[in-house]
């Protein structure tokens, strides 16, 4: 059972306003690659990965916050696109979710909080070590990577190796 199937909060919003939500990007690149981003800090998850993000602010949107965190942490424009199922605890009043999200400009850098990033297709989703409630969602993911290959046809943000 997901948080998702809890009642929803009663009438005087207590609940709500103890709840804070981590915000996690499956960002991806139209090209059926969905970045990872391995954290650098606080020792404890340095060398996990996860899908980047962080914490939404309060008076912010989900998907703002998204997109802050994208230009903070990797110096790229993305795009929120729609949630995934499911919420998870990641310890008492603090819960991740996932959203989809569009590469719209500039080449992901590990500016903060990470010191790698690896696009990843679904064959190789399994090859990093994820924070344990990331794992939650990959199925998700997987499923968002077989409709997201030439979804568009714009030129990729990221460069291709030449050979
Ligand atoms: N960003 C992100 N955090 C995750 C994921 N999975 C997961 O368990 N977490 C945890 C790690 C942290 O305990 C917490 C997010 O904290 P954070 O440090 O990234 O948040 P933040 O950027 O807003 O930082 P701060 O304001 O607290 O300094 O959620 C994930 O996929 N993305």
């Amino acid at each position: 059972m997901t948080l998702s199937d809890r009642p929803a909060p009663g009438p005087q919003g207590a609940d709500a306003a103890a709840l804070r939500v981590v915000v996690g990007a499956a960002l991806l690149d139209g090209r059926g690659q969905v970045l990872a981003a391995r954290r650098s800090a606080p020792e404890a998850l340095a060398g996990r990965w996860e899908f980047p993000g962080g914490k939404v602010e309060p008076g912010e949107t989900v998907p703002a916050a998204l997109e802050r965190e994208l230009r903070e942490e990797l110096g790229v424009a993305a795009r929120a696109l729609s949630r995934l199922p499911g919420a998870w605890e990641v310890r008492p009043g603090l819960e991740l979710h996932i959203w989809s999200a569009r590469l719209l400009d500039g080449e992901p850098e590990p500016l903060q909080d990470h010191d790698a990033l690896r696009w990843l297709t679904a064959d190789e989703l399994d090859t990093v070590d994820w924070l344990p409630q990331d794992r939650f969602a990959l199925p998700h993911v997987r499923r968002l990577l077989a409709g997201d290959v030439e979804t568009d046809r714009t030129p990729r943000s990221h460069p291709t190796p030449q050979p």
